[in-house]
């Protein structure tokens, strides 16, 4: 459903995407992996259009979305979970979700009404249902975990009812019990909606547990790619970034 063929991005003499070719079948859920600067943030730049390819394709259901802007994009199906929750501190979790949902529908000037539609409040409880912030719609932003904020950035996503999903590195700046946290809610997500998920992870203990499929980036190329048993033992991804430890642990 989404196709990468041969996907170059430089930057100056860096080839930061260097012929990238790859696809994410429907329903998917994979993990990007590769060392620090192996264009990991490179390549979902290029699938959200934020960046555009030097060459190459990237097809989402048979369409090529390249050269399209990003507004474009999102409305043909790639999400992408920004740290954007924080940026209304004052709002709850409700608010930031009913205004997202109107401004989606495009009555932004039911921003301020104190009785949205009932389609907009259903869509808005739905998407904070699906990341398990339910409990907490009537916490303010600011007072919410770490792990809360990025599920409420997963939940403005979902709010455009993405086909695929991209979260770059979800669990970043949290502590083990709430990484897994949030992982395993992303995981649920998944399972749930059927929708594509790719996410970018350093923590290679959530990566082997939760993605069925992972890729390698390294220097910009497609270095492995396959299941957690065939990445974990795979001697060139052990040599370009796992080491040992995960082979001896494998
Ligand atoms: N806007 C930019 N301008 C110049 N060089 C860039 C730009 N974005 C990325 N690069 C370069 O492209 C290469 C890949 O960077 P990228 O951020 O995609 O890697 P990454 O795998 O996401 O790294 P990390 O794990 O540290 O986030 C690096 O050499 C980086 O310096």
């Amino acid at each position: 459903m989404l196709e990468i063929t041969n996907l170059v991005k430089s930057f100056g003499g860096v080839r930061a995407t260097d012929d990238v070719t790859m696809t994410f079948e429907a329903g998917s859920l994979t993990a990007i992996i590769g060392p620090n600067g192996a264009g990991k943030s490179t390549f979902f730049n290029l699938l959200s259009g934020a960046f555009r390819p030097d060459s190459g394709d990237i097809r989402l259901d048979g369409q090529s979305i390249v050269g399209l802007g990003i507004g474009e994009i999102v409305r043909r199906g790639i999400g992408r979970a920004f740290q954007v929750a924080s940026i209304f501190p004052s709002l709850t979790v409700e608010e930031t979700m009913l205004a997202a949902v109107s401004a989606h529908h495009g009555h932004a000037s039911r921003l301020g009404s104190r009785f949205p539609l009932a389609s907009t409040r259903s869509h808005a409880a739905h998407c904070i249902e699906m990341v398990g912030l339910t409990a907490k719609r009537d916490t303010l932003s600011a007072n919410l975990s770490h792990g809360d904020q990025k599920l409420l950035d997963i939940a403005l996503a979902l709010v455009l009812e993405p086909k695929v999903l991209l979260l770059d590195e979800p669990t970043a700046g949290m502590g083990p019990e709430e990484r897994w946290r949030v992982i395993e809610k992303v995981r649920e997500l998944w399972e749930r909606q059927k929708i594509t998920v790719v996410f970018i992870e350093h923590d290679m203990d959530i990566v082997f547990k939760i993605a069925p499929s992972i890729r390698v980036l390294s220097y910009g190329r497609v270095l492995a790619q396959g299941s957690p048993q065939e990445i974990r033992t795979n001697p060139a991804v052990i040599e370009a970034y796992l080491g040992t430890e995960h082979e001896a642990a494998a």
